[in-house]
Order: structure tokens, then sequence, then C-alpha cells
């Protein structure tokens, strides 16, 4: 590896096992993320995929191997000490408040603090509110900030989740089936507002579907029974025998 990819490494997942009385949900798994990129981990159900983030985020803790990010082991650290370092991750479920506004949703997520719910009546400060304007830009429901986040469709809800991991300020961004239930068209525009985040995030999508997957044009890591199988991009992932066969086993 070059110096300048060392200096651009963001999170590297060094050889980690997580066993589960003695089924390894991950076994001995290692991926790389550069500072800026967007990666699709994709694989069979049961691949490892979940079990992947849950790992980074603290979740679960490995049995052997290590998880660095910005150069630090933070493997052995709880969920919240992670979060504060900067990684958020998105649930497939939509997780938003509601009875709160779009905008009051996103101010909770920047806040981090739920206790924020006790100063709610003392409004949003001035440079929190840029932020929040921001990210509505981004996630496209600008036009929505002020209407509960309960009315809002179902596309639209999981973009305002997307939009409150952003708001968070993490880095790195963890999304799980950020499609999910989503039609061709809600799809699309998910991966524009990906593309959108820029260069200033880090994101891990998994995902099942194809298109999405092609649309975002981001480098591909496929995984397998816990394993690394393969890295590429979509073009030559969709060409490979193996991950075929893989997919193809699956479904038999
Ligand atoms: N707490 C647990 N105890 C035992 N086994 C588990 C636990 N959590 C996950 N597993 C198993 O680990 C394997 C990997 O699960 P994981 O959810 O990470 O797969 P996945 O690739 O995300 O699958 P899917 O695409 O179906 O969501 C599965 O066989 C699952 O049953």
């Amino acid at each position: 590896m070059s110096s300048s990819a060392v200096a651009d490494l963001l999170l590297s997942v060094d050889g980690v096992t997580i066993d589960y009385s003695g089924f390894k949900a991950l076994d001995n798994f290692s991926m790389t993320l550069q500072r800026g990129e967007t990666r699709v981990v994709i694989g069979p159900n049961g691949a490892g995929k979940s079990t992947l983030c849950d790992t980074i985020i603290g979740r679960v803790r490995p049995s052997s191997g290590r998880v660095l990010f910005r150069g630090e082991d933070i493997s052995g650290l709880p969920e919240q000490a992670i979060v504060g370092r900067g990684i958020c991750r998105k649930f497939q479920a939509p997780g938003v408040l509601p009875t709160l506004s779009v905008r009051n949703n996103l101010a909770l997520a920047a806040r981090k603090d739920r206790r924020w719910w006790k100063s709610m009546g003392l409004g949003i400060p001035a440079a929190e509110r840029a932020t929040i304007d921001e990210v509505l830009e981004t996630i496209g429901l600008a036009e929505r900030a002020g209407d509960e986040a309960g009315a809002l469709s179902h596309g639209e809800k999981q973009w305002l989740e997307i939009g409150m991991v952003v708001a968070t300020g993490a880095e790195l961004l963890l999304l799980d089936e950020p499609t999910a239930g989503m039609g061709p068209a809600e799809t699309s525009r998910t991966a524009q507002l990906i593309l959108g985040l820029g260069a200033s995030r880090t994101v891990l999508v998994i995902d099942h579907d194809m298109s999405f997957v092609e649309q975002l044009q981001a480098s591909v890591t496929v995984m397998h029974q816990g394993k690394f199988l393969k890295q590429g991009s979509i073009a030559e992932i969709r060409a490979d025998a193996e991950v075929a066969a893989v997919y193809l086993g699956h479904a038999a």
C-alpha cells in the first residue's frame, strides 16, 4: 500500500472472527475502507453482512482480530464510545420519531442527546439550524421540514433516517439496506442522495438490490459464510464465476 493510501485509510477490519458457540458468523474476515469512499457489501442471506456492521459499531465483540478506526483499535470499546468517535449506523427499519417534525428529528440526531426533550422549547441554535438546513437539502426534504415525520412516505422516512445519520456529523456511515421496501424511482433517488454526500463522508452500504449497487458505481465486497470472497467493480463482480456460484448455491 502506498503512503498516501495509508494516510487515507479510515477503517480496517483485520482478521475478525465472531464466534457464536462454535458457529462463525465472521470467519477471519478482513476489509479496509479509504476516506471518502462508498463501498457496497453484498452476499447471500446469512453471509455475515449485518454481523459486520454489528462488529464495527461495537454491538458484538470479536473473539479474535480487531477493528481499527483512524488507526486506533476500537474493537473493545462500548457502542456509545464508538459513535462518539464518528461512526453512525442506520438500521433497515425506519426509526424516526413520528410526532416530531422532520426538522426536529434531525435536530435530535445532531445533538446525540435524548435529554434535549427537556429543552425543546428553547428552539434550535442558529449554528445547528444551518447544519440541519444543509442536511434537509441533501436529503431533498427541505419542503417537508415542518411536517410531522409520521406523515412522510416510506421512502421519505428512509431518507430522513439517512439525514439523521448525516446530522450526527459521523465520518463513517453504515447503511443497512437503505432501499428496503422501495420501488425503482425511490431507489434511484436514494442512490443520488448517497452520491451527493460527497467525499467528506465514508459510506458502507449493505444492499441486495443490484440496480441500486450499479447506480452507486461503488466498489463491491462480497461475503460468503462469514468470509471475504471477492472485491471489485460491479462489472467484475457480475462476471465472477465464484460469486455466481455462491448465489446460485444459495438459491438452490
Ligand atoms: N446472536 C446470534 N447467535 C447465533 N447466530 C447468529 C447470531 N446473529 C447472527 N447469527 C448467525 O450468523 C450468520 C450471519 O448473520 P447475519 O445477520 O450477519 O447475515 P446477513 O449476511 O446480514 O444476512 P441477511 O442478508 O439475511 O440479513 C447467520 O447464519 C445468523 O443466523
